[in-house]
Formats: C-alpha cells, sequence, structure tokens
C-alpha cells in the first residue's frame, strides 16, 4: 500500500500543473507554427508580368515589370525587371518607311519572350505609348503618323503576348503618370510624409507634375486621383517643342532670324569656342516647332562655337515668352502654373545632363557658376577630356545644361531656395523613373482608389508576438523541468532528518 502511494507521488505526470504546462507549451507552438505560416505565405508566390514600350522622339525602350501574382494591388509590389533600348531613332523618325519602325521593335521583343517564362506569355499585357515626337508628326501629317503606329501594332500583334494597343498619349498622361511612377516606387502613397513632384525633359517636351494647395485656374492642368484611400489634387502640364532637342532647333532658328547670321556663319555662344560644324537648314526647320521659315537663305551654315555661358543664359532665356499670362500667375508661354510645392524628382535628361555636368548634388548660384566655366573649355578639351562620349551628346552639353537651369528658374519658377527641393534622379528602387510603370499600373487596375487588405500582422506586430511566445514557451519549459526534477517529499522523511 505505501509502495503504491510512493509511485503515485514520484509521478509527475499526475501533478495537475504540470499537465497545464504541457498543453500550454502546446497551444504555444501552435500559435507560433500557424501564424508563422499565415504571415510568410506570400513568400511563395508566383510572378506575373507586364510590357510597355516607351515610343519616345528620340528613342524606343521595352520595359518589363513583374510583380507577385497575389499581392499586386499593395502598393510598391510591382519592380522593373528589365529594360531594352530598341536600335536606332524613335518610331516618329520612320514617317518615310512605317514598316521600318515594326521591324525595330524584334530585338528587344524577342528579349521579353526569353525573360517571360512561357506559361505566363498569354497573360502578359503589351502596351505601347508613343509620346512627343508622334505628337508632332501627328500635327504635320495625321495619316503617316496613323501608318507608324499601324506598322509597331502589326509587329506587337505577332508575339505570344497579350497586345493592348498602340496608341500616342496626352502630355497630361505622360505628366500624370511619370508622377505616379515615381510616387509609387519611392512609396509615397503608404507613408504619411506626402508625395513628390515629377519634372521629366524629353527630347521633344518637357512635363512638370506635383500636387499643388491651390485651386487650378485651368482645368485643362488640373488632374484629381483617389489612390490607396488618399486624395490627390496634382497640377500638372506638358510643354510640347520644349524637349532638349526641339528647344535647340527654336533657339538656333531664332539665332537665324536675327542678324547673328554673317556670310552663312551662325556664331553661337552654347557651343564651346573651337566647334565647327556645317549644318543644314532643313535640319533646324524640319519641325512644326519652329514656325517661320527663312526666305532667301542658304541651305546649309556654319555652326561656330563661341563659349560663352553668360551670353549663352541670355539666348535661351529668348525661348520662353513672359508677356502674356492671363491667371494669377504663369510658367511661361501663357500657361497657368501655381508657385512650385515641395519636393521634386527631375528624371530622363534632366538627370543626364545634370549628372554629366556634375551639378546634381549643387545649390542654383553654384551650378550656374561651375556651368559658364564649363562652356567657357575649349572644344579641343572637352573631346579630349571624354572621348568616350557620343560627340553629338558632348556637343550639346553647355546648351542642355544652360537649358536645363532657365527653364527650371525663369520658367517654372523655382529659387535658389525652392531649387534645393529637387533631386536628379535616373532611377529608384532599381526601376527607372518614368511614366511607363504609372501607365501600366492605372491600365491593369493596380492602383486602387482605397486601401486594401493588409498582411494579418504589421511585420513589427508578428515579430513582437513571436518573441513573447518563445518567452512564454521558454519560461514554461523551465518551470515544467524544475517541477520535474522537485524532489518527492516523503512522509518518513522528518524522521530520517530528526
Ligand atoms: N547625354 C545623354 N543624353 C541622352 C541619353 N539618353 C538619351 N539622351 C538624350 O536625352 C534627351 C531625352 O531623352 P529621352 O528622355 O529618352 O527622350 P524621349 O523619351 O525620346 O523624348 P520625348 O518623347 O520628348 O519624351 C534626348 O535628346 C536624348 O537624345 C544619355 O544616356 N546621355
Ligand atoms: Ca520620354
Amino acid at each position: 500500500m505505501d509502495e503504491q502511494r510512493e509511485m503515485k507521488v514520484k509521478n509527475p505526470w499526475h501533478r495537475p500543473v504540470i499537465i497545464l504546462i504541457i498543453v500550454l507549451i502546446a497551444i504555444g507552438i501552435v500559435v507560433m507554427v500557424a501564424t508563422a505560416i499565415i504571415q510568410n505565405k506570400p513568400l511563395h508566390q508566383k510572378y506575373k508580368y507586364g510590357i510597355v514600350l516607351d515610343a519616345g522622339s528620340s528613342h524606343t525602350s521595352v520595359f518589363i515589370y513583374e510583380w507577385p501574382a497575389e499581392k499586386e494591388n499593395n502598393t510598391g509590389m510591382v519592380r522593373q525587371k528589365h529594360a531594352c533600348d530598341v536600335k536606332g531613332k524613335g518610331i516618329s523618325s520612320y514617317s518615310g518607311n512605317p514598316a521600318g519602325a515594326g521591324s525595330s521593335l524584334t530585338d528587344c521583343m524577342a528579349e521579353a519572350q526569353k525573360i517571360i517564362p512561357v506559361h505566363r506569355h498569354q497573360e502578359t499585357p503589351v502596351y505601347l505609348g508613343a509620346t512627343a515626337g508622334m505628337r508632332l508628326l501627328r500635327m504635320e501629317d495625321s495619316s503617316l503618323s496613323d501608318q507608324v503606329l499601324d506598322a509597331v501594332e502589326r509587329s506587337l500583334q505577332t508575339y505570344p503576348f497579350d497586345y493592348q494597343g498602340a496608341r500616342i498619349i496626352t502630355g497630361q498622361e505622360e505628366g500624370a503618370f511619370g508622377w505616379i511612377t515615381v510616387n509609387y516606387l519611392s512609396d509615397n502613397f503608404r507613408k504619411a510624409s506626402g508625395t513628390i513632384g515629377a519634372l521629366d525633359l524629353g527630347g521633344a517636351s518637357t512635363q512638370i507634375t506635383f500636387v499643388s494647395k491651390e485651386n487650378s485656374e485651368n482645368p485643362e492642368n488640373s488632374m484629381d486621383f483617389r489612390l490607396y484611400g488618399n486624395p490627390y489634387h496634382l497640377y500638372t502640364h506638358s510643354f510640347l517643342c520644349y524637349g532638349k532637342d526641339q528647344v535647340l532647333k527654336l533657339a538656333l532658328a531664332k539665332k537665324l532670324q536675327s542678324l547673328e547670321m554673317q556670310e552663312d556663319v551662325l556664331k553661337d555662344a552654347c557651343f564651346h569656342h573651337g566647334y565647327k560644324a556645317n549644318k543644314t537648314l532643313s535640319s533646324v526647320f524640319n519641325t512644326p516647332c519652329v514656325s517661320e521659315k527663312l526666305a532667301d537663305s542658304p541651305k546649309s551654315f556654319i555652326h561656330w562655337g563661341t563659349g560663352d555661358g553668360v551670353e549663352c543664359q541670355n539666348a535661351v532665356r529668348k525661348v520662353f515668352n513672359h508677356s502674356c499670362c492671363q491667371y494669377s500667375t504663369c510658367s511661361f508661354n501663357g500657361v497657368y502654373q501655381p508657385p512650385v510645392e515641395g519636393h521634386f524628382g527631375a528624371f530622363s535628361a534632366f538627370y543626364f545632363v545634370m549628372n554629366f555636368l556634375n551639378l546634381t548634388n549643387d545649390d542654383l548660384e553654384t551650378a550656374k557658376a561651375k556651368l559658364i566655366n564649363y562652356c567657357s573649355t575649349p572644344w579641343e578639351e572637352i573631346k579630349s577630356s571624354y572621348p568616350s562620349v557620343k560627340e553629338k551628346y558632348l556637343a550639346e552639353y553647355c546648351f542642355s545644361g544652360t537649358y536645363i537651369l532657365t527653364l527650371l528658374e525663369d520658367g517654372y519658377n523655382f529659387t535658389s531656395t525652392t531649387f534645393k527641393n529637387i533631386e536628379f534622379i535616373k532611377k529608384i528602387a532599381d526601376s527607372d523613373a518614368g511614366w511607363t510603370l504609372g501607365y501600366m499600373l492605372n491600365l491593369t487596375n493596380m492602383i486602387p482608389a482605397e486601401a486594401p487588405d493588409t498582411p494579418p500582422l504589421p511585420h513589427g506586430g508578428f515579430v513582437s508576438l513571436m518573441l513573447v511566445l518563445s518567452l512564454l514557451i521558454f519560461s514554461l519549459v523551465i518551470v515544467g523541468y524544475k517541477c520535474f526534477r522537485r524532489p518527492v517529499v516523503y512522509s518518513s522523511a522528518p524522521k530520517d532528518i530528526v
């Protein structure tokens, strides 16, 4: 009988406290495993893809985007997987041979076929958006621009992807989708920190887009969005002909029309001293951006650099018309613009040029002074300092840099103070800044008006819960171990001690 009682007392499994501990440990483990499974489920995602062709005035780029299939409505999920530069010029340059525009895309589209897994090809949307080069061609001859678009459409339809159309996008779309791209990639739609404005400088047009508190005085410059539960009132404007290639023609045409031309020589302060090139008049006047034609003038001229940064600034200022403004405030050419607000991301040629000139971290006054110095460097010295840079780009950096600073200061009314709020960027989180991502997000409905479901727990909450549960289990194991090891007290013990 005594033996039986002793056995009963010795068996720890019969103690209610031990049973309770084991049950709690089991519950803890089940909760931990279940939470980990739910939390990490999206890690085992399959990817989806989308293709957007940016048919710009100077060249075409093909962008491939990817995103986790089950998280497409969460902000920040879409990333650029690959970008391919189409060889040759932009599609608008194929007006004399529209079929060539279609076949120019083949190399980059073949790359896309290799990069995107075959089983996803059929469901991968393809969009082509053409910008200012095609807007200009349509202004000149709409049947030619239609032929070029038909040719690229026929070419894109030959691939196994889900072709969704090729069209000329509007300047407002180009500005607004560039703004969506930079803010999506910076994750600003989820953060309380607000958004950044977008500055895009192409070859044939330039866009400015930012959130403005002002009531818009012109509905054409105003766009309203509701994204992830927040309303945004955007100011946007696209200046056709104010991309850096077209504005150079505009500036040259103004000089050619003035008295600056003597004996077929055009002296130009925006080109380096020692720069000399034979150019045809048609290379300047072959665009609807330059309205007046020259009468009784030679067919070609010598473009002669004098390399004077200050004089270049004065010449560039002449491409902006400040004489007419029917609103409370304007940028230039009578276009309504409220005062710039907040931080800006400036990309495409804003970045190429400012980065080459090493001006991306300077304040406005320093940038201007450095540029004047750069412009005064002789052409031979420039060429030998940068032997690997394309000569066409190299020759134009003085002009382009001067145009950029003048556009920002005299055009958009940035001051020395607000200029500091501009960041010159090429990529954000490995994706190029530009309108294409925003365009695709919009067309695939991946930017919901209301905030989508968030994960069951925020990351911090998940980690804290795991930590608390681990500590609890650990303590329970210790307590259980101590109970298990505690010597059994026998009724005869006191006797032994005594
Ligand atoms: N310096 C330099 N210039 C470049 C580079 N890539 C493009 N450009 C030039 O920069 C200008 C703007 O280029 P993009 O932003 O591609 O212009 P785009 O999209 O073709 O033109 P839009 O239709 O007006 O938007 C053009 O004059 C290009 O020739 C580069 O890597 N370096
Ligand atoms: Ca562009």
